[in-house]
């Protein structure tokens, strides 16, 4: 660790060469979600192979294969980019996943700025991406620019994962691994930077994440839009039957009405209980924070836990349905309702699936509509909660408090990356979550950003996980 000090210094004087990077970076607009992007993932997946073929890695693109739109047209996948640091049998090898695309953004969306120009204001760095996913990724790769301008030796050997359809529910990921396996089977650890401090100011290091479970309710009742006026009174209608449907899922306060649901959660442990005390989280910052005009519970614990450990359900949108400004008196023929549930263990996507569609079912049967009804499940994820005190674990501690001069809280994080659960059983190694922003940075949402200092601290902690996973 003798060479820390000199890694840490050369971070601070080349920050503006990783915030360029970061620049070039939102700039590519890899939106995974629009296919009128892929051109643009594809390129994001270029960009980071050449980064990382330019340090020194050995690089090759896995084929992920193709995506089947709802159209029914073909899209390719972008690559996942496969990059390769060192091969001395005597070290430990360390994976890390980070995702190079994006949630979709728009000025008109309430953007202050440009979200495809990264725009520094107060020391925050504003722009799509920025703490979600690339900015992680750019700091691993600044820690190798680092370490290489510096001819300083890797502790341990690095293997990289990249992906560009994380946002898509990793689409082809899981294949490309396990067709991949004997690629990555000689991992020791593995380590993703893919999620958020509870707070503003105090460190965590994340063991468990949410699964998720996505569905479509589609329902239509004419063939074409029609007259309100003309029409109104004479036409069950297929927004009524869905809004009658989508508001019989969830209570006000949170509750699933689904039956099944909260008797499928893994009961509660005095052990677990006793780990919310410890952990700091203000309820009123948070609150500030999300500029919410009230939360489910006051109570710090009740907060956590919900957003932890057990599942929520939301309402994304409805295709279909009008929503631009003015009052137009349409009756919209088809409409598809988007819900997700965030699941947690002890549940599964395919027992969820039965229950939210027997549910479905027999609200359905109830309405006595003659529309037509058609569910469809979306993309499915497990959660995952890991042993938060392995090495992996004590490694990233001792990183963050050599940099922070404080141990890291260990959360949980209610947002799901499916993929977590395949490195680890694929790798048969530990995985650990290691976060650099703050929870004021609206991944997915509008100005999302990661303040200057985070993205500057976030390289020092990774550079120095790495030589502490060595000893
Ligand atoms: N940073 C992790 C993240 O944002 N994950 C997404 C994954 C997802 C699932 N469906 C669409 N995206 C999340 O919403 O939790
Ligand atoms: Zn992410
Ligand atoms: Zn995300």
């Amino acid at each position: 660790m003798e060479n820390i000090d000199a890694v840490f210094k050369s971070i601070d004087e080349h920050q503006d060469e990783f915030i360029d990077l970061l620049r070039e970076s939102v700039a590519i607009r890899s939106v995974s979600a629009d296919p009128a992007r892929r051109g643009d993932c594809i390129r994001m997946s270029e960009w980071a192979r050449d980064q990382l073929r330019t340090l020194g890695a050995e690089t090759s693109f896995w084929d992920l294969g193709k995506q089947q739109l709802q159209s029914g047209e073909e899209l390719p996948l972008p690559p996942a980019v496969f990059g390769v640091y060192g091969r001395d049998k005597s070290k430990k090898t360390l994976l890390i996943y980070g995702h190079l695309d994006v949630q979709p953004a728009e000025k008109e969306d309430g953007w202050n700025t440009d979200p495809f120009e990264l725009t520094e204001i107060d020391g925050k760095l504003f722009g799509r991406g920025s703490t979600d996913d690339k900015g992680p990724v750019i700091a691993w790769i600044a820690v190798l620019k680092v370490l290489k301008n510096l001819g300083i030796e890797l502790p341990i050997n690095i293997k990289f994962v990249l992906e560009c359809m994380e946002e898509s529910s990793s689409e082809g990921l899981e294949k490309g691994l396990e067709d991949n396996i004997d690629k990555i089977s000689d991992v020791t650890y593995s380590c993703i930077s893919d999620n958020y401090w509870l707070g503003r100011n105090k460190p965590c290091l994340t063991y468990g994440l949410r699964g998720i479970c996505y569905y479509f309710v589609e329902i239509s009742c004419a063939r074409q839009d029609l007259h309100s006026g003309i029409n109104g009174g004479s036409v069950p209608e297929a927004l009524n039957d869905l809004m009658w449907i989508m508001s019989q899922l969830v209570t006000v306060d949170g509750q699933i009405l689904i039956p099944g649901i909260a008797e499928r959660v893994a009961p509660l442990t005095k052990d677990e209980d006793d780990l919310y005390d410890k952990i700091d989280f203000c309820v009123d910052t948070f609150k500030q924070e999300t500029g919410s005009h009230g939360l489910i519970s006051d109570s710090k614990k009740n907060l956590l836990m919900n957003r932890w450990r057990y599942p929520s359900l939301s309402l994304h949108g409805v295709e279909g349905a009008f929503s631009q400004p003015g009052a137009k008196t349409v009756i919209p023929a088809k409409v598809i309702g988007k819900f997700s549930l965030r699941i947690v263990p002890h549940m599964t996507p395919e027992a969820t699936d039965k229950l939210v569609t027997s549910y479905l079912d027999s609200l359905w049967a109830k309405r006595k509509s003659p529309n037509t009804f058609k569910i469809t499940s979306g993309h499915g994820g497990m959660p995952w909660v890991a042993d938060f005190r392995d090495a992996n674990f004590s490694a990233g501690s001792r990183a963050i408090e050599r940099v922070y001069g404080m141990t890291p809280d260990f959360t949980r994080e209610g947002g799901s990356i499916p993929v977590t659960l395949t490195i680890q059983d694929l790798t048969k190694s530990p995985v650990m979550l290691l976060p650099i922003g703050a929870s004021d940075d609206m991944a997915h949402s509008q100005n999302e950003k990661i303040n200057r200092e985070n993205f500057v601290k976030g390289m020092k902690v990774l550079a120095a996980y790495l030589f502490e996973l060595a000893v």
